[in-house]
């Protein structure tokens, strides 16, 4: 699957105004060459023992993301998305390869950086947990050095589209999950960020709450053309929000293109849903196979490029049928078929751990 990954030009690389950036252009904001991420970990081996071994949590990616765009970065547990993350911030320093945000070096330039992004993190969060939202807010004004004018006119319109006014002031703790992640996006715009990282916003919350991020993300990305980086797990926020996905395993990129692309490259089958009159063993016809049966239901997988037509015919001609139906693999399925099909699948560590000397 290497073969698809990232600089081949798919489609979805366009960035939302539709325009197609050249390389040495002003509207490439992140730009990653080979980039490579190795921790050295110790573990014991036996009372006296220690082995040392090294993890490849990102093996060499390179891609690049134009002003505007609004990307998906997924993969599974362990595949190097936090870790990619963290580099891009400046948290994490490369083992290896280039990196550049908005011109900057993220190693080096850190602070100045920092006045260019903004990051929301699902599972954390970076208000002061004993303070009102409001309070919250106006450290971070002071920190980031926002013009009392543009603080308030970015607040107001924050509290308006992530309906915080009735928890302005509220302390971060007494707040469900929701309202907190409302507030921790609010509180990464609040300097107008160029670029924002989202690692897993919609963790946890409810529908109503992922709803209203999904929209607010949607303006800011339309009226501001802030630049954002989705990590996520719910593939309903890349669905709704990103014409562009990556996918990345085991420390490498897997697929950077549109979203049709990736239900075509992993949606190797479609799937046949037949009810029959009654319980029967598993249908035998040609150029299907019977992947599981429940009663008098039964699901055939064929390959998606294949007509349903000549499949139905078979099955009908054989088979005492009531009805039939078509399942297309919607995406959990596509990406799953992928990480499957990717070095090494199944539950195992996502990134390489090899063992070192000394
Ligand atoms: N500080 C660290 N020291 C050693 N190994 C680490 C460290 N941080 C991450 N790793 C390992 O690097 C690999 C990639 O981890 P990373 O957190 O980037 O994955 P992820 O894709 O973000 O996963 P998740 O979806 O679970 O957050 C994993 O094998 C992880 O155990």
């Amino acid at each position: 699957m290497d073969g698809m990954a990232a600089s081949d030009g798919m489609d979805g690389t366009d960035g939302m105004d539709g325009t197609r950036g050249t390389v040495a252009g002003g509207d490439e904001l992140i730009v990653l060459e080979e980039l490579e991420k190795v921790f050295r970990v110790r573990r014991r081996a036996g009372r006296f023992r220690r082995t040392r071994s090294e993890v490849r949590a990102v093996n060499g990616i390179s891609f690049t993301v134009r002003r505007g765009e609004m990307v998906g970065y997924i993969g599974p547990n362990g595949a190097g998305k936090s870790t990619t993350i963290k580099m891009l911030t400046g948290i994490l320093t490369p083992s290896g390869g280039r990196l550049r945000v908005a011109g900057i070096d993220p190693q080096h330039e850190r602070t100045r950086l920092a006045r260019r992004i903004g990051v929301v993190f699902g599972q954390r969060t970076t208000l002061w947990w004993d303070l009102p939202l409001r309070d919250s807010y106006a450290l971070v004004r002071r920190m980031y050095r926002v013009p009392q004018a543009r603080f308030r006119e970015n607040l107001e319109r924050c509290v308006e589209l992530l309906d915080l006014a009735e928890l302005l002031e509220v302390p971060v703790r007494q707040l469900s999950l929701g309202q907190r992640m409302r507030g921790d996006i609010a509180a990464a715009l609040l300097h107008d960020p160029e670029v924002l990282y989202l690692d897993e916003p919609t963790i946890g919350l409810d529908v109503i709450s992922k709803a209203k991020v999904r929209s607010f993300l949607r303006e800011l990305n339309a009226e501001r053309g802030t630049t954002v980086l989705l990590t996520t797990h719910d593939l309903t926020d890349i669905e709704q929000l990103c014409r562009r996905v990556m996918v990345i395993d085991h420390g490498r990129l897997m697929y950077d293109g549109g979203l049709p692309g990736l239900y075509e490259a992993g949606a190797g089958e479609r799937q046949l849903v037949v009810d029959l009159e009654r319980e029967q063993p598993p249908i035998s016809v040609e150029g299907a196979r019977t992947v599981r049966v429940e009663g008098p239901r039964q699901w055939l997988a064929f390959p998606a490029k294949a007509s349903a037509a000549p499949l139905v015919a078979r099955v009908a001609a054989d088979y005492p049928l009531l009805d039939l139906s078509l399942r297309e693999p919607d995406i959990e399925d596509v990406i799953a078929r992928m990480y499957a099909s990717g070095d090494g699948g199944g539950d195992g560590p996502r990134a390489a751990e090899v063992p070192v000397a000394g």
